[in-house]
């Protein structure tokens, strides 16, 4: 199977490195520094098990020198998406399958489904990406894992090598399954979900507050967590967060003090919102947390701690020129 990795960050780099230690061809869609070192060094991993080095099947920041590919694994940044989905169509193969091992609400997430006719605007805004990117190329994923970029190019693993993936529209198939079978060969604790929609709300459940919150206060997440005040607050929105779950197929059944004790366990971790405040990066908070108040909305259920954190986070990333002026503009802007 022919593999393309766009956006070899964190997440990318360590997805690429494994599968290409592993035999796979992999390529990469890449720019600036990270292409220069990719070219240079190939693909590059440090981690408790040691370091893992591979080589790259091809790197560009052109689609065209790069090929089709049968399987296009998408890891940047929420921010970045809409502009690389035409770069994604071009890489991938009659019958090709894209999977974007991205945090938050993907764009198709809700398609399809009565209510949301209309793409959801916060992560999707015109539909372009819905467009560029067919529904039934789509596998869904959840990451489970921390990693970094020390330097372009060089990615650190710190914990976790947990994926979920699965048919958007739930179920099984060969397509998950062979998908599956060659990231487990690359040494990932793979899943493959009967309801992947599922585990990507449960991912986001925890994403949705620590995220921001981290991003707010410069704080890791073990910090976050020993605060009884904001520990209170994040259990407050992401109670909210359920209540709209259980209205889109995705009911939660623990409580959020059951996922605090599960994420306390992670440490001090740098949330991936967090580096990026640390790296001057745009924020994610539209498929965080904008795309949550969003469905929220078209589902009639209220979310006033919800709002509050949007508006802190997006006024915080603001005022750094992480978030742009114009930021949800559309239902989720008030
Ligand atoms: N890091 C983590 O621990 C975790 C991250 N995630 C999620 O995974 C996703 C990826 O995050 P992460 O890997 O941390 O992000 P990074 O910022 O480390 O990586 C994103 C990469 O995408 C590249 N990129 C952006 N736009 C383009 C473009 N137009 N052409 C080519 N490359 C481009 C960036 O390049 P450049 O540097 O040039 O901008 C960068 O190399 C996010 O949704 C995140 O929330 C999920 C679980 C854990
Ligand atoms: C915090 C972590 C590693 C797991 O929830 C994550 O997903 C992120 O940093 O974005």
């Amino acid at each position: 199977m022919k593999v393309c990795i766009v956006g070899a960050g964190a997440i990318g780099g360590f997805l690429g490195t494994r599968l290409a230690a592993a035999g796979v061809p992999v390529a990469a869609l890449a720019r600036g520094a990270t292409l220069q070192a990719l070219r240079h060094h190939g693909w590059r991993l440090d981690g408790a098990d040691g370091p893992l080095r591979a080589p790259v099947a091809a790197a560009a920041d052109d689609p065209a020198a790069l090929g089709r590919h049968d399987l296009v694994i998408v890891a940047v940044k929420g921010p970045a998406l809409a502009a690389v989905a035409p770069q994604v169509a071009a890489l991938r193969a009659d019958g090709g399958l894209v999977l974007p091992a991205m945090n938050g609400v993907p764009w198709w997430f809700c398609a399809g489904r009565p209510g949301f006719e209309a793409p959801l605007a916060s992560v999707d805004p015109g539909g372009r990406i819905g467009a560029a990117i067919p529904l039934d190329s789509v596998l869904g994923a959840v990451v489970h894992a921390s990693t970094t970029t020390p330097e372009p190019g060089l990615v650190a693993h710190r914990m976790g090598r947990g994926l979920i993936i699965g048919e958007p529209s739930g179920g099984r198939s060969a397509r998950a399954e062979a998908v599956g079978a060659l990231l487990r060969e690359a040494g990932f604790e793979l899943t493959v979900s009967d309801d992947v929609r599922q585990d990507v709300w449960y991912k986001l459940w925890g994403n949705m507050t620590m995220n921001p919150v981290s991003a707010i206060t410069g704080a890791t997440l073990d910090r976050v967590l020993a605060d009884p005040l904001v520990r209170r607050f994040c259990s407050a929105a992401m109670d909210e967060a359920a209540a709209v779950g259980a209205r889109i197929g995705c009911p939660i059944a623990q409580s959020a003090e059951d996922r605090h004790a599960l994420t306390a366990r992670l440490g001090p971790i740098r949330t991936s919102m967090l580096q990026d405040v640390d790296a001057g990066r745009p924020l994610e908070l539209d498929a965080l947390v904008a795309a949550v108040r969003e469905i929220a909305g078209r589902v009639g259920v209220p979310t006033p701690n919800l709002d509050a954190l949007h508006g802190l986070a997006r006024l915080f990333g603001r005022v750094r020129g992480l978030v742009p002026e114009d930021a949800a503009a559309g239902p989720t802007a008030a």
